[in-house]
Formats: C-alpha cells, structure tokens, sequence
C-alpha cells in the first residue's frame, strides 16, 4: 500500500542528493546535511499518506511549514523523554508546581492546532465540486466515516490519529536511517557488500531500486535489522503500566507501576550476542524469525507494539537501497564518522551526520531523468 508514494518521495531524496552542493575540485561530489535529508522525506512520505501533501520544497511556505511541524515533532520527543517530577513527589501535583505538565500542554495545544488545520483544509475540499472519492488521503476516510458514524470519528480522534503517526513515524524512521548510513560509512566493506547485492539483484542497471525488490536483499534488509539492534530508535521502548500485579521474572510488580524495558541492554548483550559491539549485518542471514525469542525487538513486541513497522522497514529498505544503488559514499575527513549518541527519547545521533556522495557511473543516466 502507497508504494507509489513511497518510490515518489525516494526520488525526490535523490534528486535533492544529485543537485546539493558541490565541493573543492570535483563538481560531481555534494556534500550533503543526512539528518535534514532522510528527515524531509520520511516526513513527506508520511504527510502525503495524512493529508496529501509535500513538506518539503522551495517554496516559502513549504519551507515555513516544515520548520514548524519540526519543532512539534522534537518538542513532543522532548516532553516524552524528560522526567516527570511529578511521578515521584506526588504533592508537588496536588499543589499545582508541575512544569512538565505546563509544557505538555502547550505542545499540546501546538500539535492540535497543526492538526486541526488539515483537517478544515481537507473539509473544504470535500465541499468543492472538484474532489473525487477515489483520491482519499488517511483524513479523507476518517472524514467520510465521519458522516457515518460522528459520535466515534470526531475531530478530536482524528486529530489524535494523525499527530501520534506523525510523532511515532518520522523521527524514529529518519534516525534509524541515519545511523544505518553512518555505519556504513564506518564499514566501507559492508557498504560494498550491499552494492553488490543490488547491483546483481537489479542486473544491468536499466532501473532503479523499487519496493517489490527488497524481499530479494537479505544483506540490506541485514543492515537494518543490525541498526535496529546496535542503535535502536526507542531504547527503553515507550514507558508501559501495569493493569495488574505480577511477577517478572523473580520481581513482583504491583498493578499501577510504570515499566521501562531497557531494550538496547538485552540487544547488546554479549550473553545473547556475539561481538555485540561489531557491525555485522550477517548474523541476520540465519536468524530465527523477526525476533528469535526476545532478542531482537525494536519494534516492541504484543498488543501495544508498533503498528508501523511493516511501514517504517519498506520506508528505510528502500531509501536506503536507493542511496546505496545511486551513490558512491565517502566521509567527509580521514576519521571515523562519531557514534555519540545524543540526548532524547528517539536516540538521536549526537553530531548529526554530514556525508559525501556522488552519483555511480552506471546510474547517472537514470538519475539525469528523474
Ligand atoms: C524505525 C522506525 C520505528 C521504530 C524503531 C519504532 C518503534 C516503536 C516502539 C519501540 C514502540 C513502542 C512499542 C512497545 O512499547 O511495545 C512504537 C510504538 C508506536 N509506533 Fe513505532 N516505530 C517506528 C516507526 C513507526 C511508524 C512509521 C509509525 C506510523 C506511521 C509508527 C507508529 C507507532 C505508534 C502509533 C505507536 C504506539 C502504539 C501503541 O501505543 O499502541 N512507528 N514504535
């Protein structure tokens, strides 16, 4: 589903890749800011799946729209990651001193209103004798279920629906990319490796990577599980609560207790993992199912586990493929690119990664007609 929107939004990421800035004597190498790059396109691939629209462009207004939705997405993070004083000194609630909550608020009021204007836009397009049923986005079904059933979909849903997509998808899809490139980058070996899979996948280079290949490239589709594993996008999951007492393992936990699962200690257990601290994308070609046991869950796991995933894997699969496919990849210095991380709830990276990259020989063709 929406693998055209997908393949459109990949090659506007390569586009923007083979027109960046050039640099010292060579006209055909950019260096290019990665971060803002995967960020712009995982947010216009969600956005044209929402509301039918680009973030990302030239125009001012794109432009002012995009750095507005950015501050929501990381403010959001940020109010997700802090800690809330509040949970452990419970009368500093009952008395009103609770800045956290304060901020949760505003960024609230920020997310609702963001939403809320997409929702009136899509409104008034339905009332224009020009819009066609066939052409709905995610709030042109919720809209006509609206009609139907408006004591269930009301805006406030709707609202609710879009924003958690859009917090949940784009920061955790753009992240994983980040780190999955920068890593390459630090094992050129493996970036060469995973050439060479597409390279023979695809054969004579008459076409570009697409969605339907990706079942085809155990090593890409390695790369990602490994960067999932090393550098997971929610590394204590998201904060879950008992409904009931249990026990876990040998700990009781009384009903009502908050619980954080420290995912990226079990996927970099050395007793679970060999070398956990090595890049290799190989130990996936064996692996036992998606998970093999509870070894590998960057995606949660059960009722409350990460409905995007099947979404968020195509997304990177094929971005990634696609840059791997068009580019040759360089660092931008001698050293090795920096594996910080960065404060956050998603684990960001704490420098954000520029690269070099310059269109392969045999796809030049290809991306001159874009
Ligand atoms: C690499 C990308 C992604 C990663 C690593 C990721 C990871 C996660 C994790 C770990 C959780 C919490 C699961 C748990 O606590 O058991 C979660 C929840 C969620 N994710 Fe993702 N996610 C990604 C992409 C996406 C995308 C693309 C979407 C949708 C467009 C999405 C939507 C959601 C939603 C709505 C929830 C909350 C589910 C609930 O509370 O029931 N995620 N994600």
């Amino acid at each position: 589903m929406f693998a055209d929107i997908r393949r459109n939004e990949v090659r506007t990421l390569l586009q923007r890749l083979v027109r960046g800035k050039t640099i010292g004597e060579d006209p055909n190498t950019n260096v290019v800011d990665m971060k803002a790059a995967v960020f712009d396109m995982t947010l216009n691939n969600l956005m044209m799946m929402i509301a039918g629209k680009q973030y990302y462009g030239d125009s001012d207004e794109k432009l002012e729209a995009s750095k507005r939705f950015k501050e929501i997405v990381t403010e959001s993070l940020q109010v997700s990651g802090a800690t809330n004083i509040g949970d452990f000194v419970p009368l500093l609630k009952w008395i009103g001193v609770n800045k956290l909550e304060d901020k949760v608020k505003l960024v609230q009021e920020k997310r609702d209103k963001f939403m809320q204007d997409l929702i009136e836009e899509h409104k008034n397009r339905r009332k224009g004798s020009h819009w066609e049923q066939k052409n709905n986005t995610m709030i042109d079904v919720l809209l006509s279920l609206q009609d139907s059933e408006p004591d269930y979909y009301t805006d406030e849903v709707i609202r609710g629906m879009g924003m958690v997509m859009f917090t949940a998808g784009t920061d955790t899809t753009a992240i994983t990319m980040e780190w999955a490139l920068s890593l390459l980058l630090n094992n050129p070996e493996a970036l060469k490796k995973a050439q060479n899979e597409i390279d023979t996948h695809i054969g004579d280079s008459s076409r570009l990577l697409d969605d339907s290949d990706l079942a085809q490239l155990p090593y890409l589709h390695g790369i990602i599980n490994e960067t999932l594993r090393m550098y997971p996008a929610a590394p204590l999951l998201v904060p879950h609560e008992s409904s009931d007492e249990c026990i876990v393992g040998s700990f009781h936990v009384p009903r009502g207790t908050m619980l954080l699962v420290n995912l990226w200690a079990i996927q970099n257990d050395a007793k679970l993992w060999d070398k956990p601290n090595e890049f290799k994308p190989e130990r996936f070609i064996d692996f036992k199912g998606q998970r093999d046991g509870f070894r590998l869950m960057p995606f949660g796991y059960g009722r409350r586990g990460c409905p995007g995933e099947n979404l968020a894997m195509h997304v990177a699969g094929l971005a990634l493929g696609s840059l791997i496919q068009c580019f040759e990849w360089e660092r931008v210095s001698e050293e090795l690119i920096d594996m910080t991380e960065g404060p956050g709830l998603t684990m960001p990276k704490g420098i954000p990664l520029l690269a070099k990259c310059r269109p392969r020989q045999n796809i030049d063709n290809l991306l001159a007609h874009l």
